[in-house]
């Protein structure tokens, strides 16, 4: 396919997407099945047209004075993808594939567009619910903290310390370009691809296969390394999920001690066993009911909770869920992050830590969350997080903000998924 078969099936799936409000990936895959004779390096292309879209969706449409699919994909190739509006139309001259060249009307749009500055809810490529959001969590730099929420993400690994080492699995993926990561102490970045390229198949290589290393983002990677897990503890992971958070902490552990695993959706857990076959963690219990829980009350060395939340961090990689989330959907996640916390708080013991875990960038559900649970029970203290960041990341205050009661993440500061992390002691 040339670029304009490309973009006529990124405007096709961008348009199905609107109509059926259904997710990208979805989508793309249901494009997939009904055009079996795309190759690969199209698909590849297809997912960037609309991933950037998605991401930019406001830019697109301020850029050509709509916000159609065919708008939004336009927009992907003039923002992201180094084209313009002239060599656009010359790619799709004499093309049959390819949809109708850049109109008058859309190049008076873009010319206009490009005279003047965006208003920053466009350069913050945000839903306008969510700019008072955006403002309170990072105050004067919300323009510039959104747009990095509306980039194209890295691939980030980590090594898995109980099977390799960094210049091992380093050496193994020469090929990628992979560098080491500037904070986790075992991340391995791939930078973000460039136009219509793809990441390679990291999953694929023998060295993954072997259990070697595990995809996860540096910020998920650093969330886990502040909880200072240590081998011989006694930890419940109570949101385990698909079990990121807990390898990363078995392998901290070095197999030593317990981990429980729990998760309230047991199907959510499922994937956790073959990578914990992968990884050889021996130190991890799986408990899906949470009955069984009850033995563990008052003898945990430390608690993980990686709440549920809105994932409002994680846009760069999920941007169709920045347009379709809500404030109701904001507030469902507050309620269920509050029983969490108060139901967790019992299996913490005496002197005990208690870690609050979202990949959100919202504060209501960050510190907000956690000065409210402080309110309801004031025998649980947060630690010094200033200590905390600079014990394990000497000379990188640059690199988060410290906030009244937890560390904040984001791609602009950080360079990683947007995080927060709390860690409470409980005292009596
Ligand atoms: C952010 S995800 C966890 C990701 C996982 N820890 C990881 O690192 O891969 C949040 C998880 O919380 C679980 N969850 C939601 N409500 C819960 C509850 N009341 N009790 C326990 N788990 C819950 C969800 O099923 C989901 O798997």
């Amino acid at each position: 396919m040339r670029l304009g078969g490309r973009l006529a099936a990124a405007i096709e799936v961008l348009d199905d997407i609107r109509q059926r409000h259904r997710p990208a990936a979805e989508a793309l895959k249901d494009w997939g099945i009904s055009h079996r004779f795309a190759g690969g390096g199209d698909r590849a292309a297809i997912g960037n047209i609309v991933y950037d879209g998605l991401r930019r969706r406001r830019s697109a449409g301020w850029l050509l004075g709509d916000d159609t699919p065919r708008a939004v994909a336009f927009g992907a190739l003039l923002l992201e993808w180094g084209r313009t509006p002239q060599s656009l139309n010359a790619a799709l001259d004499g093309d049959r594939f390819a949809p109708p060249p850049l109109s008058e009307t859309e190049l008076q749009a873009i010319d206009a567009a490009s005279a003047g500055d965006a208003p920053p809810e466009v350069q913050a490529d945000a839903p306008d619910w969510c700019v008072p959001l955006l403002m309170e969590s990072f105050g004067a730099e919300w323009v510039e903290e959104s747009a990095g929420l509306a980039a194209r993400p890295p691939l980030d690994i980590r090594v898995n310390t109980l099977k390799s080492e960094r210049t091992k699995v380093l050496t193994e993926l020469a090929s990628t370009g992979a560098v080491p990561c500037a904070l986790a102490p075992q991340g391995i970045r791939i930078a973000p691809i460039a136009g219509g390229g793809r990441h390679p198949n990291v999953q694929a290589e023998p060295a993954f296969q072997k259990g070697w290393f595990e995809v996860q983002d540096e910020g998920s990677q650093i969330a886990a390394e502040l909880t200072a897990a240590t081998p011989g503890q006694q930890v419940l992971d109570y949101c385990a999920g698909a079990g990121g958070k807990t390898l990363a902490l078995s392998a901290m552990m070095q197999n030593h001690g317990q981990i429980y695993a729990h998760d309230a959706e047991k199907q959510r857990l499922a994937p956790i066993f073959d990578r914990l076959r992968r990884s050889e963690n021996r130190n991890v219990q799986v408990i899906s009911k949470p009955a069984e829980l009850s033995a563990l009350t008052g003898h945990m060395d430390l608690v993980v909770v990686d709440a549920p939340c809105t994932g409002s961090g994680t846009w760069r990689r999920r941007p169709d869920a920045k347009w379709r989330l809500a404030r109701r959907q904001l507030d469902a996640r507050k309620a269920e992050q509050a029983g969490i916390l108060d139901t967790v708080r019992e299996f913490v013991k005496p002197g005990g830590l208690l870690a609050y875990i979202t990949c959100s960038v919202f504060e209501e559900e960050n510190d907000g969350q956690i000065a409210v649970f402080r309110a309801r029970h004031s025998n649980f203290v947060p630690v010094d997080h200033g200590m905390l960041w600079n014990a394990h990341f000497p000379g990188r205050q640059d690199a988060a903000r410290m906030l009244e009661n937890g560390i904040a993440l984001s791609p602009a500061r950080s360079g990683t998924d947007g995080f927060y992390f709390c860690a409470l002691r409980r005292h009596a």
